[in-house]
């Protein structure tokens, strides 16, 4: 069953600029042009772009924060606009950069408000909280304000806030922007179960290539306003010829080192940068070059989301 569908959506924007001392002009950005597709229940979907592609108004459209300028939309069967209030008991939002907690109180207070306004049932609520605060170890944190807590904690705070009411879907906005390494795991580790375990269907915005990689089997592209891929994020990757980096610390300076599968790319002193088809593990090439040369210390990087949609551009371009 599809819970979230949208047909050839659009949502323009009128911007008045100054021409010159007197004159002002009229121009229209279609921040969202053409967007179609459907996300079913219980699905993790990972909804990337470059800056500006229309991922925020298409988010805030279906949270009926934003009316459509054209096409048809639906969240759970209604039209999110026009059953804005109905529609917020069945979905949850976490934005990375804002919060939906109050500043001044401690979290326990805000989740209390949280009971009253969607008129959670008292067993629900106590359940769902328990759960959280365990899942989320946000025990010691409950008495404490919001304005006390570290990014991570509130970030946790956020989520158990998004979840109490039980949505069937739950949009995340960049949830671990910021987020030291293991705030974001304990975070993904958090919405994976959540996912899992309730069917709570998520639609995840991200720059961070591993929370994909991590919590989604689908990912779609959006770019100007519409969707220009949706697949796997193996085929991402291999659509755009990704490569991920070995960045590896020898002994002592070397010129660039030869291992097969991979190409350095930089070399600096003792540390160097292999480049490495990004669907491939890096497990036999750290194997490689341990076996090869001695090292003193090793990480993996991501390639960054517009590099992958980049190439992808590119390779369209070629192919
Ligand atoms: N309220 C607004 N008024 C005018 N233009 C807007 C408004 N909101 C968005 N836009 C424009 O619409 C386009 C899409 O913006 P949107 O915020 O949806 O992109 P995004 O993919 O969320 O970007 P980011 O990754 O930077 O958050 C941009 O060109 C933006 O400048």
């Amino acid at each position: 069953m599809a819970l979230i569908e949208l047909e050839d959506v659009r949502r323009d924007f009128t911007i008045r600029t100054r021409a010159g001392r007197l004159r002002r002009e009229k121009r229209v950005v279609h921040a969202v042009d053409g967007l179609s597709f459907t996300v079913g229940a219980g699905e993790c979907v990972g909804y990337i772009g470059p800056n500006g592609a229309g991922k925020s108004t298409t988010i805030k459209m279906l949270t009926g924060i934003l009316v459509p300028t054209a096409g048809r939309l639906r969240v759970a069967g209604v039209e999110p606009a026009r059953e804005r209030v109905g529609l917020a008991r069945r979905i949850g939002v976490v934005f990375g950069q804002r919060t939906t907690l109050w500043w001044d109180l401690p979290l326990r207070d805000s989740y209390e408000l949280a009971r009253r306004i969607y008129r959670i049932p008292p067993d629900r609520y106590r359940a769902n909280l328990a759960r959280c605060v365990e899942l989320l170890d946000l025990g010691a944190l409950l008495d404490t304000p919001v304005r006390q807590l570290s990014l991570g904690q509130r970030m946790r705070g956020d989520l158990a806030a998004a979840l109490l009411h039980d949505p069937q879907v739950l949009y995340l906005d960049e949830p671990t922007i910021g987020l030291d390494v293991v705030s974001k795991a304990r975070v993904r580790e958090f919405l994976r179960e959540v996912n899992r375990a309730e069917g709570t269907t998520v639609l995840l915005t991200t720059h961070d290539l591993t929370d994909i990689e991590q919590l989604c089997g689908r990912v779609m592209v959006i770019d100007h306003g519409r969707v220009v891929y949706d697949g796997s994020l193996d085929g991402l990757h291999t659509a755009g010829r990704s490569e991920r980096t070995l960045v590896v610390d020898l002994a002592e300076p070397r010129p660039a080192i030869a291992v097969p599968g991979a190409r350095v790319v930089r070399v600096d002193g003792p540390r160097q940068w292999l480049a490495f088809p990004a669907e491939q593990s890096a497990a036999p090439l750290v194997a490689a070059v341990a076996e090869r040369y001695p090292l003193v210390d090793l990480s993996v990087r991501e390639p960054a989301i517009e590099d992958v949609i980049a190439r992808m551009y590119a390779e369209v371009a070629i192919g």
